[in-house]
């Protein structure tokens, strides 16, 4: 992305965003709350216009591809929304199938087969498939959300606050699936996060959104010796400690934290 700027009305949320995810990283991606996390995410899978800027997704300008072709695009993106935004009324298995439905043109057998496969691999039990979301824990709805992510065999995935809500062994078995599942099927991770847990065990690098922009990316030695305020009041305050000294502890070890 490069000088993005993305607004409603009169407000900018976004002005002259730079920012580039790097094939086969996982990115955390930080801000306060309200500083246009979701509006950037969305922007990106084309869901909001930009006002200016450019986006290139996998080497394309999303401003030069065709219909056919932005479309080709977005079956290599998977997207698991905040919440998990499952369907009410489809069981978990439907809801997976619903990207293989809009894309592919499976036989029942081979998409159910499929779907099972998805549900195996993030974790859930066979006996989740036929269960609707309304009878699923908070962890198993995100599962199921990431599966249904998982559906087209996507090459770059976005996470919104997957681990928001969980607790802290339900985040940190979620944060071990995500980087397993980057490592296994080689993925791309754009991660809107605001679990600091996660920003320390996950993600290769981090890239902090302030100000309608980004003004940090590095890894997390980088945003403990930011200066800026933000950024310094999230890594350095009364949640962060703690943290921060078992990091700091590992790093002069010689562990990657
Ligand atoms: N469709 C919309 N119309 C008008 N304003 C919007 C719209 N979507 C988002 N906004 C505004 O854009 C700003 C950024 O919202 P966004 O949801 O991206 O924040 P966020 O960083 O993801 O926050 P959080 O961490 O709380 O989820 C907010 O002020 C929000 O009110």
């Amino acid at each position: 992305m490069r000088g993005l700027v993305v607004g409603f009305g009169e407000k900018l949320v976004l002005d002259g965003l730079d920012l580039d995810v790097r094939r086969g990283e996982i990115l955390g991606f930080v801000g306060g709350s309200g500083t246009g996390k979701s509006v950037l995410t969305r922007t990106i899978l084309g869901l909001i216009p930009k006002r200016a800027g450019k986006i290139e997704v996998f080497g394309s300008d999303l401003d030069k591809v065709s219909r056919i072709e932005f479309d080709a695009l977005e079956r290599r993106i998977g997207v698991m929304f905040q919440g998990g935004a499952l369907f009410s009324a489809l069981t978990v298995k439907q809801n997976v199938q619903v990207p293989m439905r809009e894309h592919l043109n499976l036989s029942r057998r081979l998409a159910d087969d499929l779907a099972m496969l998805k549900i195996e691999l993030v974790g859930l039990s066979p006996d989740a498939a036929d269960k609707f979301p309304s009878e699923l824990s908070g962890g198993m709805i995100k599962r199921a959300a990431l599966a249904r992510s998982l559906a087209l065999d996507p090459e770059l995935l976005f996470l919104d606050e997957p681990t928001s809500g969980l607790d802290p062994i339900g985040a940190a078995e979620f944060d071990d699936l995500i980087t397993t599942l980057q490592k296994t099927l080689g993925l791309t991770v754009f991660m809107v996060t605001h679990d600091l847990d996660s920003l320390y065990s996950v993600c290769d690098r981090i890239a902090a959104l302030a100000d309608k922009r980004v003004i940090e990316t590095g890894p997390i030695e980088t945003m403990l010796a930011s200066e800026h305020p933000w950024l310094r009041a999230y890594f350095h305050g009364k949640r962060a400690r703690q943290l921060s000294a078992s990091t700091m502890r590992k790093t002069a070890q010689g562990d990657r934290p």
